[in-house]
């Protein structure tokens, strides 16, 4: 396999790449990493830190250039350190003078994630994810059926600890209620546009619910990851069992109501439905309450009195205890503005700090071990652990 890979640190990638022709028209410093017969490089196409980083992809056998779809948020140029092949799946960037949350990004060239989206689109496809030291906090699934109380124990969730937690805002072509607001309780949208969009891959999971389209997109998870909060979806039993089987690594919970006369009574008194879309609610929560004991949910929670609904599931997430309410790893340092990267017997990458000035809280030497990194949220890549040597 050695054979096979080359990493950016090996001058003759580049002169691979010069010897067929150059052309990716990248500005300033490029990393090239070969995986099987393919040379990933990556570099930006305008000048300036804050230019997006770009990925052009060249197929030695064939001597062409291949235009990957490119999925994630991608990281700006004064990322580029070096490209370093982790595993065979995702080559590692490294940034200097930055923060612990910051400095590493992957780019997933053949991940669970990356596979699904090539099925999926077609052609090349690669995906940007952001390092995550340690494992961080799982996104929570919460389902059940329609009028059992998702909404209400979500909003006291989210409004007692706002700091901790954060809402996927899901796409609907269902028509917005009186007090619903385009961006926070759904992205309303148009029926053909979220198709297309769903066949663009921009869709995590969607499902056909009570006669809508309803799903969730990449962005809506990471726009809550990237604020470092732990993500809620409230997303149907069809939706919840997509999310399993996909890499994220989720916490199930089935909200069931104490009879089927009182979900009823609720979705009647909410008073947000026609007696047509009741009776199809209503349909559809048998079905749902029978799918919720298949074994796919971790916890089914039941509610009937709110108050100890809510108090079960702060339990379940270990909020009644607050030490263990799910920060992120607390390691903090700052990377060096110059540094090498080397790997140790171990197969650790190890970064070393070329700094003339020693400052506080940045490290001489950083040490990765990547052996256990893997997908988790969407745009991110989780498991990375870190020893420092100041
Ligand atoms: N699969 C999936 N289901 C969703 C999503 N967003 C909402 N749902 C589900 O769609 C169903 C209907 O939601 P909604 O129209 O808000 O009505 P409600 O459940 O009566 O409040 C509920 O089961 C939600 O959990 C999503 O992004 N994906
Ligand atoms: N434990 C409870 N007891 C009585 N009414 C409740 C309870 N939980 C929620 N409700 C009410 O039931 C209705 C449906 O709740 P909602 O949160 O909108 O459900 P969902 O989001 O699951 O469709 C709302 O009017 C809400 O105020």
């Amino acid at each position: 396999m050695g054979q096979e890979i080359q990493e950016n640190f090996s001058a003759s990638l580049h002169e691979t790449l010069s010897a067929c022709g150059d052309d990716s028209d990248f500005k300033g410093h490029k990393t090239i990493t070969e995986i099987f017969g393919k040379l990933y490089v990556v570099g930006a196409t305008s000048e300036g830190a804050e230019s997006p980083l770009d990925v052009k992809l060249f197929d030695k056998a064939t001597g062409k250039w291949l235009a990957p779809t490119i999925l994630g948020k991608k990281p700006n140029s004064s990322t580029v350190h070096s490209g370093v092949l982790v595993t065979n799946d995702r080559i590692l960037f490294l940034k200097a003078d930055s923060s612990a949350n910051e400095f590493s990004y992957f780019l997933e060239v053949d991940s669970k994630f990356v596979r699904e989206r090539k099925d999926l689109l077609g052609g090349e496809v690669v995906a940007w994810s952001k390092g995550s030291i340690g494992d961080g906090p799982k996104p929570i699934v919460i389902s059940g059926p329609s009028g059992v109380g998702k909404g209400t124990v979500i909003n006291k969730l989210m409004k007692d600890f706002p700091s901790t937690f954060g809402f996927s805002v899901s796409h609907t072509t269902r028509a917005p209620r009186e007090k619903e607001v385009n961006g926070i309780h759904y992205h309303f949208t148009e029926r053909e546009v979220m198709e297309t969009e769903i066949k663009e891959g921009k869709f995590l999971e969607s499902a056909l619910v009570h006669g809508n389209l309803y799903g969730t997109s990449v962005e809506a998870v990471e726009a809550v990851t990237d604020t470092g909060k732990r993500c809620i979806l409230d997303i149907d039993v069809q939706g919840a069992r997509s999310v399993r089987a996909s890499t994220i690594e989720a916490i199930f919970i089935f909200i069931r109501p104490p009879s089927f006369e009182e979900l009823e009574k609720r979705l009647r008194d909410r008073g947000t439905e026609t007696e047509e879309q009741i009776q199809k609610r209503l349909r559809n929560a048998r079905k749902e309450i029978e799918e919720g004991k298949e074994g796919l949910f971790d916890h089914v929670l039941v509610n009937d009195d709110l108050e100890s609904c809510y108090a079960n599931l702060k339990k379940l997430l270990g909020l009644d205890s607050m030490e263990t309410s799910n920060k992120a790893a607390s390691v903090d340092f700052r990377t060096p503005s110059s540094f090498t990267i080397s790997r140790d017997a171990e197969n650790n990458i190890v970064i070393d700090s070329q700094d003339t000035e020693t400052k506080d809280g940045i490290p001489k030497k950083i040490v990765l071990d990547v052996s256990s990194v893997r997908g988790g949220a969407p745009g991110r890549t989780r498991g990375l652990t870190v020893s420092i040597e100041y």
